[in-house]
């Protein structure tokens, strides 16, 4: 699709007329406000809206004056579907005039994104992470347990936990290095400061738009129709911490310090023609989690590493969302199953994402074999975690013909731990 706007119809762009994701951004000190990437720019929909351009509630109530999307969300996928429908109709090259022919304008709802800096898209409501790539369940056996053997449940169940909503922070928020106690193997005692295992994992988050009741069962059919868009996820994890706290409850602290979406929410809609199957199953999965479509989508992922004072990023993974063996449309409904409300703002991250070889290894626990393989970067520095001043970054795009569809870079710099408190 061609649109006036002509950074969108470049090959290289992420953000074509077939994308259209959601932002939240600021280019001085104005509350933040709801935008729109179209190529290089921000569409400012929150000024459109007041100007009457778009309309999306009967009563003429604003959605899009807020700096979140979750009114949005929350309003359904009737909205969701007219507002897109409208977006489409705005920037097309052949579509409604009104805003294409007023240069006036045009001035004033279109922003350089260069200009801009992001915000959280959303208010997150509540977060859970699953474990639901196979190649990385195998690989965390393999490394931590001796044997590459799945848990006795993992091929029936969207194994997941609950994590923490507070922590989700927009890609470019720094991260210090996390605090907590971890214990060496042949340690006696456990010992107390920052984590020596510092890693990330390569995930997809799926956005809750729409809510379910609590006690009310849904279908994996009515999850996929409640999921609003999807980020990049990157589930910051450190590894001495987490070894020592997690049985025999699961992750807590190891997880909780810090989680980076992408800045832009990528709608299902603009997904839907990159929709694929999960793979073939193991083991015949109960009637409750069987899907009528393809439930996974096909979405390119890159890493990169960037030591502090290098001129450049070296890419340490490549892989791809589809190589998950629950979808989040599995994952939504195996909650709501169970009897949790889910709520509009209810983030899901999909696990990490490996594939089957080294290059495809989503988290530097994989890449690095456990510390026990440093890998070596395009400086000539070598890794095995993450050392202080180092920026990672997940990258993601669908590609189409002669298009793609990009999420924006999910980045985050670590920062050194915080130290200077008065308990020793
Ligand atoms: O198998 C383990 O002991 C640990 C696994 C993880 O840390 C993975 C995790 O948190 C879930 C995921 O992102 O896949
Ligand atoms: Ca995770
Ligand atoms: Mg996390």
């Amino acid at each position: 699709m061609k649109s006036w706007v002509e950074s969108a119809n470049s090959a290289d762009t992420q953000f074509p007329l077939n994308n259209l994701p959601y932002g939240v951004f600021t280019t001085g000190d104005e509350d933040p406000r709801c935008g729109v990437a179209i190529g290089d720019m921000i569409l400012d929909v929150a000024y459109l809206e007041e100007e009457g351009v778009i309309a999306l509630d009967e009563d003429g109530d604003p959605m899009l004056d807020l700096p979140f999307w979750n009114e949005v969300m929350e309003a359904g996928r009737e909205t969701w579907d007219a507002l897109r429908a409208r977006l489409i109709d705005l920037l097309a090259e052949d579509g409604d005039a009104v805003l294409r022919d007023d240069a006036a304008m045009r001035a004033r709802a279109l922003v350089p994104l260069a200009d801009a800096e992001m915000h959280m898209p959303f208010v997150v409501s509540e977060y859970t992470d699953f474990y639901a790539g196979k190649q990385h369940a195998q690989n965390m056996g393999a490394i931590l347990r001796g044997s590459p053997d799945l848990p006795a449940n993992w091929l029936h169940i969207p194994i997941g936990y609950n994590g923490r909503a507070s922590s989700v922070v927009v890609s470019g928020t720094d991260i210090h290095r996390p605090l907590g106690q971890s214990k060496a193997p042949d340690a006696e005692v456990p010992s107390f400061g920052p984590c020596k295992r510092l890693d990330i994992e390569l995930e997809m988050g799926a956005i809750v738009g729409t809510s379910s009741e609590m006690g009310q069962p849904i279908t994996v059919d009515q999850a996929d129709d409640m999921i609003f868009g999807y980020v990049l996820l990157n589930d910051w994890s450190a590894r001495d911490i987490q070894g020592w706290e997690y049985q025999p409850l699961g992750p807590f602290q190891g997880k909780a310090f810090g989680t980076t979406i992408s800045p832009w929410i990528v709608t299902s809609a603009a997904l839907a023609p990159f929709r694929t199957e999960t793979p073939a199953r193991d083991k015949e999965l109960l009637p409750y989690l069987t899907e009528s479509k393809p439930g996974l989508y096909d979405i390119a992922l890159e890493v990169t590493m960037q030591p502090e004072g290098a001129d450049k990023a070296t890419t340490v993974a490549q892989t791809n969302y589809s190589r998950m063996y629950y979808s989040a449309a599995q994952q939504l409904c195996h909650h709501a199953v169970g009897g949790v409300p889910m709520n509009g703002g209810d983030l899901l991250g999909s696990g990490t994402i490996s594939g089957p070889s080294k290059s495809e290894y989503g988290s530097l626990m994989e890449l690095s074999w456990a510390g026990r393989e440093p890998f070596t970067l395009d400086t000539g520095e070598t890794r095995t975690f993450i050392e202080d001043g180092d920026t990672l970054t997940l990258k993601g795009a669908a590609k189409g013909d002669g298009y793609q569809i990009g999420f924006g870079d999910c980045e985050g710099k670590i920062l050194p731990a915080i130290t200077n408190f008065p308990a020793k």
